[in-house]
């Protein structure tokens, strides 16, 4: 059974400390940089095992808001649904859903729990901001931060300038029971650069493995999954493919918050700039060589 790559992740840049970092941490910190690439090239998924409190403690009060939201009314519910197909709230084929966007216009009615909703997004958008910092330092793409940091919004935009984020939190609620619906779970692979998953329920999440076999990717408190997805794919040459992945039903009930840090709008990708040093250096892994 193959065992998916669980890291210990903290999103403070620890280049940036003072005194700066000695030559222990230093490989430490090389070597997560190389399993965050690894884990995403092989398997298309790497785990995060939060070492920010902050994270950890705003993530989790995210998750409670969300589930409290599912759990009221449906007049409630129905209030926080908008005219834009895809936000606010929507009942599909075996789940629920609630998509949130920083700085978007008010849904139909108040949103209970907006503040933690705008704390998990503050909270899941830095963590999406440090894992691509930390890939675009891996060996294998050698690449200045802001190589695929500069293709995101300004990361205070949509609050200051009440401007729609790009990237949305998607909340969703499987349905529990003996014969769920099989479309609430269906495979599928994510558009926008990364998918950031986090649930209280350890299981349900699986990915496709490299042969094809589907993973169970362990979530639960402290813990959020990083997907690879098309644009970050696209970004980077298909140096990273998007990996394809369900949810399996488990009877409970599962609500899951799912971030998709999307790159800006107006962004112009360049797959050849971003990649130049990589895919021509004869080591790397989309190198000459391979
Ligand atoms: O609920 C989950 O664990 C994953 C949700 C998901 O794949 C998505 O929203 O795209
Ligand atoms: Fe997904």
């Amino acid at each position: 059974m193959t065992a998916l790559t669980e890291l210990d992740f903290s999103v403070a840049d620890i280049l940036a400390a003072f005194p700066p970092l000695g030559e222990p941490g230093l490989r430490a910190y090389r070597s997560r940089c190389n399993a965050i690439w690894e884990a995403l090239q092989k398997q298309g998924v790497v785990v995060l095992k939060l070492g920010d409190g902050d994270v950890e403690e705003g993530l989790l009060r995210g998750l409670k808001a969300c589930s409290r939201f599912f759990e009221s009314t449906d007049t409630a519910k129905i209030s926080a649904s908008s005219c834009i197909p895809g936000e606010g709230y929507a009942r599909r084929s075996g789940k629920e859903l609630l998509a949130f966007r920083l700085g978007a216009p008010q849904l139909a009615g108040p949103l209970e729990g907006k503040p933690q909703l705008e704390v998990a997004c503050a909270c899941l958008n830095r963590l999406g901001r440090a894992v691509l910092r930390d890939l675009c330092r891996s060996a294998a793409l050698g690449l200045h931060p802001a190589g695929l940091g500069g293709l995101l919004e300004d990361e205070g935009g949509p609050l200051l300038r009440g401007q729609p984020s790009a990237s949305a939190l998607r909340a969703s609620k499987y349905e529990a029971g003996p014969s769920p619906s099989a479309l609430a779970f269906a495979p599928h692979h994510d558009r926008g650069a990364l998918t950031l998953v986090a649930s209280t329920q350890a299981q349900g999440l699986q990915v496709a493995g490299p042969g094809g076999a589907w993973l169970d990717v362990p979530l639960g408190p402290g813990r959020v999954a990083v997907l690879c997805r098309y644009s970050l794919s696209y970004a980077l040459g298909g140096l990273l493919r998007p990996v394809l992945h369900r949810v399996r039903p488990c009877g409970c009930g599962r609500v899951s918050a799912a971030y998709e840090l999307c790159l800006r709008p107006s962004a112009v990708v360049d797959p050849g700039a971003v990649t130049q040093g990589a895919a021509t250096r004869p080591d790397s892994p989309g190198g000459p060589c391979t």
